[in-house]
């Protein structure tokens, strides 16, 4: 076993050995350093170190790479949480079949790479979410990371399309460098040059002094930008000649400088319409999209909310507890704002609750003062479909105003049907 066990040591990853029916062989210093070492003398079984669990993954609700890796003969890829010394971690699992001469499946080695943010103690910038749809936005940031590839991260606002950007940063063979963000929204357009590019000194009104752009600073990291939907036409001509050249010149100047940055882009929009209304360029949107990730809405998502909550509980500090209504209720509310309004949520819940139970009915005070506009009736059983649809629609008035196009873009509707609900709304109020 132990030259078996020696290959493990070329991994630059944690890695086990595993034998075709899940007994842990060997392990590599990189795995005992990062997870703690295991008593390999107890024959322990990948199932119950990785998860507790009495039997194997598949039997216990999760996909097993180990099973699909057998049945495939090829590498498998999964991306798990896993109890750690650290707290739940979520870890890309990689399993790589070993056949003996007889082309027998003798082993696995199983390489398990930590999600960056997605580990360790609450803070700010942790990613939370046991979902399937989410563990799948972080297994394909992950995989990304390590190409070089532009990509374009779509979802609502507050959906979390930032922090993804920073997990493919982390794990990208970039990171040791900066990750650097340009929010576009709201900039004008030579104000999104000037940040970009830099300037000359007095390139133009203000410009005391030479100014460094981002692209600049992002040589050898990433840059970062945020709404790229929100960009003028004129602009995204200038973009598009960076991205396409890596080369761009500062405001004011005629030399020709170069950077090597990985793109990655935020939308909310829907940039195929926009170019369809021709608000964005075709070649630019090839350009940044060569590998898109949707971070899906948390109202699609609502397996996340529990370890939400919890997480944001933490954040706010003290001992507060949600009652399992208040969660379940939490569990059918449309979230227009995603996982920023559901922290709003958990903070004002707290603030506002007498005692350390948050309940139902205190999370609709703090519903209720999240939505100025709706007050607090005496709804003490949880709503019903309908209700809850009119008060996403309601909400979504309340932040996007007269823009109708945006309410019904953001709700996934078409426009007709979203004039239709509008009018059942003013019926009803
Ligand atoms: N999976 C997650 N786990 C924990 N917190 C999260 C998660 N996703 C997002 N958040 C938190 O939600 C807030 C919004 O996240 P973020 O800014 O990344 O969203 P966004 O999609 O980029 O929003 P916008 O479109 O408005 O820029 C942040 O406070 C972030 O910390």
């Amino acid at each position: 076993m132990n030259d078996l066990s020696q290959i493990l040591e070329g991994f630059d990853v944690p890695a086990i050995l595993v034998t075709a029916d899940y007994q842990i062989l060997a392990t590599n210093t990189i795995y005992s350093d990062k997870f703690g070492s295991i008593n390999l003398e107890s024959n322990p079984k990948c199932f119950a170190v990785s998860h507790g669990y009495d039997k194997p993954c598949d039997l216990a609700g999760e996909d097993c790479p180990l099973l699909a890796a057998k049945s495939s003969g090829n590498k498998e890829k999964v991306l798990h949480i896993h109890q750690t010394p650290n707290g739940r971690e979520h870890v890309d699992v990689e399993m790589i079949p070993i056949f003996d001469d007889e082309k027998q499946l003798k082993y696995f080695i199983e390489l398990l790479r930590p999600v960056p943010l997605a580990s360790g103690h609450a803070n700010t910038r942790q990613l939370v979410g046991d979902s399937v749809a989410f563990k799948a936005v972080l297994a394909n940031a992950t995989r990304v990371a390590k190409s070089d590839v532009n990509v374009l991260l779509q979802g609502e606002s507050g959906t979390g399309k930032e922090m993804i950007a920073h997990v493919i940063h982390l794990a990208s063979d970039r990171a040791q460098q900066a990750m650097v963000t340009l929010e576009c929204a709201g900039l004008s357009e030579t104000l999104i040059e000037s940040e970009l590019f830099g300037h000359k000194k007095g390139a133009f009104t203000g410009a005391h002094n030479e100014k460094e752009g981002l692209v600049a600073q992002s040589d050898g990291g990433t840059l970062f930008l945020d709404e790229i939907g929100d960009v003028s036409l004129s602009t995204q001509v200038k973009l598009l000649r960076l991205i396409e050249t890596k080369t761009y010149r500062r405001v004011g100047d005629t030399a020709i400088r170069t950077s090597n940055f990985r793109l990655i882009c935020a939308t909310n929009r829907d940039l195929s319409t926009m170019v369809e209304r021709g608000e964005f360029r075709l070649d630019l949107l090839y350009r940044i999209n060569v590998f898109p990730i949707t971070i899906p809405p948390l109202r699609e998502r609502s397996a996340d909310i529990p370890g939400l909550i919890q997480h944001m509980l933490s954040l706010v500090g003290g001992d507060f507890h949600f009652t399992k209504g208040a969660v379940e209720y939490l569990k059918t509310y449309a979230f227009p704002g995603n996982i920023r309004e559901l922290r709003n949520i958990v903070h004002r819940a707290t603030i506002l609750c007498e005692t350390n139970i948050i309940d139902q009915k205190c999370l609709l005070a703090a519903l209720d003062l999240g939505a100025n506009r709706i007050t607090n009736t005496t709804r003490t059983t949880l709503p019903s479909l309908k209700e809850n649809e009119l008060l996403y629609l309601e909400t979504l008035r309340q932040q996007f105003g007269d823009d109708k196009e945006k309410m019904a873009a953001v709700a996934g509707i078409s426009l007709r049907t979203l004039y239709r609900k509008l009018e059942q709304i003013t019926k009803i109020s």
